[in-house]
């Protein structure tokens, strides 16, 4: 396997406040990593430096190649668009999203596929696919055909059953061997759908790992925090 993110030394500071403090980590091709934290932890810093969306105040990104500081563009075109859950018009349908998503893009998915591929495609054809809150957060990143898709926080706004159906559609875009950044502050989520994770709190990387191996860390570590019967043994 070969890092398609690297992540070194991360430094970001908003006036005094150091938001994120030497954090270091690596994605490598094909794997579901996932930065777990409670909310302002520094999640969304690090994952808006890795898109060249922030300016980092030290340290080293790559992403497949590139350093998002230096060619924004060329980062925003391998991942994918920058959406939260509940950002899309709440009636619009799932196909009038796709297509409108599509356009924007150089080499945009062929939206009906990514329908299939996501099992939301309706017999009536795709023209009839309307979308929950689940089915266009999932998709919508998707449809600029990225090498790397970032979900950042996509389940946090969602009522349960709608955070159990991304699950799913989350699972099926693993299963595609796609390369995954997601953020999150479930642990519940990260242990179902990582296959290794960063646990984040106060700007540092307090632990890391696989699921499992986290579990093993944090119950040497702490006898209160996470709740630790979401953890594998
Ligand atoms: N533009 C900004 N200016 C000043 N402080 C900021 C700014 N953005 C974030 N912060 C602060 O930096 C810290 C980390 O914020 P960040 O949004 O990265 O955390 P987070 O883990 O993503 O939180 P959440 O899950 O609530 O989005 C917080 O203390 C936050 O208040």
């Amino acid at each position: 396997m070969s890092a398609v993110i690297e992540v070194q030394h991360l430094r970001k500071s908003y006036g005094d406040l150091v938001a994120v403090d030497d954090v270091s980590f690596s994605v490598e091709e094909g794997e579901v990593f996932g930065i777990l934290g409670p909310s302002g932890s520094g999640k969304s810093t690090i994952v808006e430096c890795v898109k060249g969306l922030r300016s980092r105040d030290g340290g080293d990104i790559n992403v497949l190649g590139i350093d998002p500081h230096q060619d924004r563009a060329e980062v925003t075109r391998k991942l994918d668009a920058q959406l939260r859950a509940g950002c899309s018009p709440e009636q619009m349908r799932l196909a009038e999203a796709l297509s409108l998503y599509s356009s924007f893009y150089r080499d945009p998915a062929d939206w009906g596929r990514l329908l299939a591929a996501l099992g939301l495609a309706p017999e009536d054809g795709p023209d009839e696919a309307a979308g929950g809150a689940a089915e266009l957060s999932t998709a919508l990143p998707l449809i600029g055909n990225p090498q790397v898709a970032v979900f950042d926080e996509l389940t946090t706004e969602l009522d349960p059953r709608s955070r159990q159906d991304t699950w799913e559609l989350i699972e099926s875009v693993r299963a595609s061997g796609l390369t995954i950044l997601m953020v999150t502050r479930f642990l519940e989520e990260a242990v179902r759908l990582c296959d290794r994770i960063a646990l984040i709190d106060q700007g540092r990387i307090k632990a890391s790992g696989t699921p499992a191996g986290l579990a093993d860390h944090l119950r040497a570590e702490h006898s209160a925090g996470p709740d630790l019967r979401l953890l594998p043994r």
